[in-house]
């Protein structure tokens, strides 16, 4: 059974042909510079990317009328929970007014319109917006402000599901904390079979393009100095924090090379980093009162066994850390929708 997955990233797009889980194709679309600078507002990309996708499928010159469906990465979507969501109009329109423009957005109207002309469903499966928390860890000291579910859903689930069989346990029932350590962070307790709270991308340690966790009073004065708009400041703490800030590059292995020649700066700051990381492993294992069955780091950055061993050294008086390098986000997206079609799992819709 063929599966075409589709997960539209920042500057590029990933299009991947499955056929029973096998990749028959896999390519990276690389959008152009020119294009991204003339279309800055992410969701005015959608025909540009779309054309792109169908010129790929027409160069393949494949007969497309055995692909079973069309996955997607899910977008900022509020309200729903980890697993596969069937692409409805409802869901297309609440996309155009999701709060935050982020290119996995585009994920369900790209699969849709390709549906459309094939004539089958589209799905997203484990959206960064799945959220299961929680009552008691949704509430912060303000009132009007709840926290929300928002994690690399799609790579921790599956990584999560993999360490349980790893371990030996059932993910239903088995309590995974994972960390995904990519050009953005985020960290997810799973417990019995639901992501009941997470770190989001501006809660914990600072990645690659990501400020972090940033103390609010000292924000603020950020902001008020600056004269920072909304839009501004957002690109602060997304694009140009974490180690774009601290060093002037988001790519971790310059970093790692500088912290290996010695340099003092670069000592600090990849301690730092390691040091952050294990806080915020410390911080979701009270959230199951340090009953961790394990710890997982997964993510690109995890291919460093410099970086996860100075995480391991902080955590692993808290249960046993495996690494899971990479991000498995192509197949974990297939193998959903594959599952759903096979009558394993089944689809909602929002
Ligand atoms: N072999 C490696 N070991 C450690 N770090 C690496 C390796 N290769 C690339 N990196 C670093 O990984 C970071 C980029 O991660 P990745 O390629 O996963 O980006 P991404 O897909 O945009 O991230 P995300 O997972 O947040 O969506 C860069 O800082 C890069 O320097
Ligand atoms: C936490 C944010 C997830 C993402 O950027 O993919």
């Amino acid at each position: 059974m063929k599966i075409l997955a589709i997960n539209p990233g920042g500057t590029s797009m990933r299009v991947t042909m499955y056929d029973d889980l096998k990749e028959v194709w896999n390519e990276h679309i690389v959008l152009d510079e020119d294009f991204i600078k003339s279309y800055p507002v992410i969701k005015d990309q959608f025909e540009g990317r779309l054309n792109a996708i169908i010129n790929l499928l027409k160069e393949k010159g494949e007969d497309l009328n055995d692909v079973a469906a069309i996955a997607a990465r899910g977008g900022n979507l509020l309200g729903i929970e980890a697993g596969a969501y069937e692409v409805t109009e409802e869901m297309l329109q609440r996309l155009k007014e999701a709060d935050i423009d982020h290119a996995s957005n585009l994920g369900a109207p790209l699969a849709y319109s390709i549906g459309n002309l094939l004539g089958i469903k589209s799905y997203i499966y484990d959206a960064v917006t799945a959220d299961e928390l929680n009552d008691v860890s949704r509430i912060t000291g303000i009132n009007e402000i709840r926290r929300r579910g928002r994690a690399h859903n799609l790579n921790m689930r599956a990584m999560a599901i993999e360490t349980a069989k790893i371990i030996g346990k059932d993910y239903n029932k088995a309590n995974i904390l994972i960390a995904h350590l990519g050009s953005g962070f985020s960290f997810a307790i799973h417990s019995n079979g639901r992501i009941i709270d997470v770190i989001s991308d501006d809660e914990g340690a600072f990645s690659p393009e990501r400020a972090g966790f940033i103390p609010p009073y000292r924000l603020i004065d950020l902001i008020f100095e600056h004269k920072y708009t909304k839009n501004e400041i957002m690109t602060v703490l997304t694009r140009s924090g974490g180690l774009m800030s601290l060093m002037g590059s988001t790519d971790f292995l310059k970093l790692e090379k500088a912290f290996d020649s010695g340099d003092e700066w670069s000592n600090i700051v990849y301690e730092a980093m390691a040091l952050n990381v294990a806080k915020s492993i410390g911080k979701l294992s009270v959230v199951v009162s340090g009953k961790v069955d394990a710890i997982t780091l997964t993510g690109t950055i995890a291919y460093s066994q410099k970086f996860t061993g100075k995480i391991k050294d902080r955590v692993e008086f808290i249960a046993p850390v495996h690494v899971l390098a990479g991000e498995h986000e192509m197949v974990s997206l297939a193998g959903g929708i594959y599952r759903v079609i096979n009558g394993e799992e089944n689809a909602r819709k929002i």
